[in-house]
């Protein structure tokens, strides 16, 4: 379990997040709604410790963490915006590499299995990345946090730029891994994606979060016509 209790950050005299307070729960989908400068990303640098907070505490499964505990981060996985892989290596080189980084070691069988799950077909396990598409680079990523055995994944604007083929094969795999129990934090401006990947989701505004919905209780278009009123 992931929880933000009164987490702030300033930059200087800007205060870019205020007092947030969120948990998600395994098996729950968090997406974070907001105009470019809300303070998605920022939340997710603090979970990550890639920032420090002003103020306010991070828990992990209710124990406290500091930005510079090593040990969380085996815990968490990063799914950026473009999931940044060695261009001249294979899917298979890139998974095995970044599971030996983290510490796993495993049979390529075992690996192929990874990038199988996540929907990467058999005849690119071998290519390289460099001809992969977003949608492609993001399967191995995911692989990745499936192979470092991740219980909470971080993904920032994960569908941008994805055609509606691939946003579906993301959105099932997104359940997929939240059916197996992770917890996962979402920073997105798609709104019809939240309602449908989503557990929960947050508007935020200003560094603040706004609204706390759960994504069963309200439809895309309620959704989008909420999102217009806080922004
Ligand atoms: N390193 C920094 N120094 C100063 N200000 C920053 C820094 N990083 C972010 N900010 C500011 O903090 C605010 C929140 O930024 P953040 O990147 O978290 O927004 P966001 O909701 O992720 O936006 P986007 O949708 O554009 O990714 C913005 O006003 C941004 O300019």
């Amino acid at each position: 379990m992931l929880q933000a209790i009164s987490l702030s950050k300033n930059y200087q005299s800007f205060r870019a997040l205020n007092q947030l307070n969120l948990t998600v729960n395994p098996g729950e989908v968090y997406c974070l709604l907001g105009q470019n400068g809300a303070g998605k990303t920022t939340t997710i640098n603090l979970f990550l410790g890639f920032i420090t907070p002003t103020e306010g505490k991070i828990l992990i499964d209710n124990i406290e963490v500091s930005p510079y505990d090593n040990d969380r981060r085996k815990q968490l996985a990063y799914i950026p915006e473009v999931v940044m892989l060695y261009g001249h290596l294979s899917a298979l080189e890139n998974l095995d590499y970044f599971s030996k980084l983290a510490g796993f070691s495993y049979e390529k069988e075992l690996l192929t299995h990874f990038l199988s799950q996540c929907g990467l077909a058999t005849s690119a396990h071998q290519k390289q990345l460099s001809g992969f598409s977003k949608g492609m680079r993001q399967k191995v990523g995911i692989a990745i946090a499936l192979a470092k055995n991740a219980k909470i994944i971080f993904m920032d604007e994960p569908t941008s730029g994805l055609d509606p083929k691939a946003t579906e094969d993301f959105t099932q795999l997104v359940k997929q891994l939240a059916a197996e129990g992770k917890s996962i934090l979402m920073a997105t401006h798609d709104i019809f994606n939240a309602v449908s990947v989503g557990s929960h989701i947050g508007i935020m505004k200003q560094g603040e979060l706004i609204h706390t919905l759960q994504a069963s209780d309200i439809s895309a278009a309620d959704l989008q016509k909420l999102y217009l009123q806080t922004i």
